[in-house]
C-alpha cells in the first residue's frame, strides 16, 4: 500500500525535481528566516511555477501574522498552508478563512500530554503533522531530525488526514509506517547531507521506502 511522501525544506530546482521524480505528493517551502532551509517569497515563486499538477506546494511557517500570509498566498502559487508554530485552532480557522487553502496544523510530541492537544485541532486543521517537540531552546521547532516515541500514536484515530514526522529517514520510515500505521510522513533532515542541503539520492531512497513500506 505505502504512503504518501512529504519533502520539506526544499530551496532549490533540482532537488524539488528529484522530489517530483521520486513520487513526493507534497513539498514544503519554509518561510522562517532562522532556519537553513529558508526561502525568500520570490524564491519560492519561481520553485513553485514548474510543480506539476497533483503534487501539493506547502508554505510552512511560524506564526505568522496575516501581513505575511498575504503576501505568500498572493505572489506564489501556494496550495497548502503548514502552521508550525503555538498558532490556536481558533487561528487555524482564521487562516482557513482568509485565505481559502487547506491548513495543516503541526502538533509537537514528546509525551502522552501532547498527544492529548491533537483532539483540540482534529476538528478544524485539514491535516495534522504529528511530528517531535523540539527540544527546549532549540532554534527551530521543527526539522531538527528527532524522532519521538512512535508509540505513542500507534493506530490512533483521527477525524482528519494525518501526516507523521520526525527523523525519519530512508532507513527507519518503513518501520515507523508499520508501527504507527501512518499513510503519510513527512521528512526534511533525514534527506540532507548537512542542514539545509537536501540530497537527490537520500530523497529517492526516502521515497522509495515509504511508497514500499506496508
Ligand atoms: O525544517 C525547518 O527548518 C523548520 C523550521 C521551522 C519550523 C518547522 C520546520 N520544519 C518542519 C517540518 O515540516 C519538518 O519536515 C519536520 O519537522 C520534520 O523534520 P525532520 O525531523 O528534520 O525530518
Amino acid at each position: 500500500m505505502g504512503a504518501t511522501v512529504k519533502i520539506c525544506g526544499l530551496s532549490d530546482a533540482q532537488h524539488v525535481k528529484a522530489a517530483v521524480s521520486a513520487g513526493a505528493r507534497y513539498l514544503g517551502f519554509v518561510f522562517f528566516p532562522k532556519s537553513p532551509r529558508n526561502v525568500s517569497i520570490e524564491r519560492a515563486a519561481k520553485l513553485m511555477v514548474d510543480v506539476p499538477v497533483g503534487v501539493a506546494k506547502v508554505a510552512l511557517v511560524v506564526n505568522a501574522d496575516d501581513a505575511l500570509l498575504d503576501r505568500i498566498t498572493s505572489e506564489t502559487l501556494v496550495d497548502m498552508v503548514q502552521l508550525h508554530g503555538s498558532e490556536s485552532p481558533e487561528r487555524v480557522a482564521q487562516v482557513k478563512a482568509r485565505y481559502g487553502l487547506p491548513v495543516m496544523k503541526a502538533i509537537g510530541i514528546a509525551g502522552p500530554e501532547d498527544v492529548a492537544q491533537i483532539e483540540r485541532y482534529a476538528g478544524v486543521a485539514d491535516q495534522l503533522l504529528i511530528d517531535a517537540k523540539a527540544p527546549k531552546g532549540a532554534d527551530l521547532p521543527g526539522g531538527n531530525g528527532i524522532a519521538f516515541d512512535w508509540r505513542l500514536v500507534q493506530r490512533k484515530y483521527w477525524p482528519c488526514p494525518w501526516m507523521l514526522a520526525g527523523g525519519l529517514a530512508p532507513d527507519n520510515v518503513a518501520e515507523a509506517i508499520r508501527l504507527t500505521g501512518a499513510k503519510q510522513v513527512d521528512v526534511s533532515s533525514g534527506v540532507e547531507s548537512a542542514p539545509g542541503i537536501k540530497d537527490d539520492r537520500l530523497i529517492a531512497a526516502f521515497c522509495a521506502a515509504a511508497h514500499a513500506a506496508n
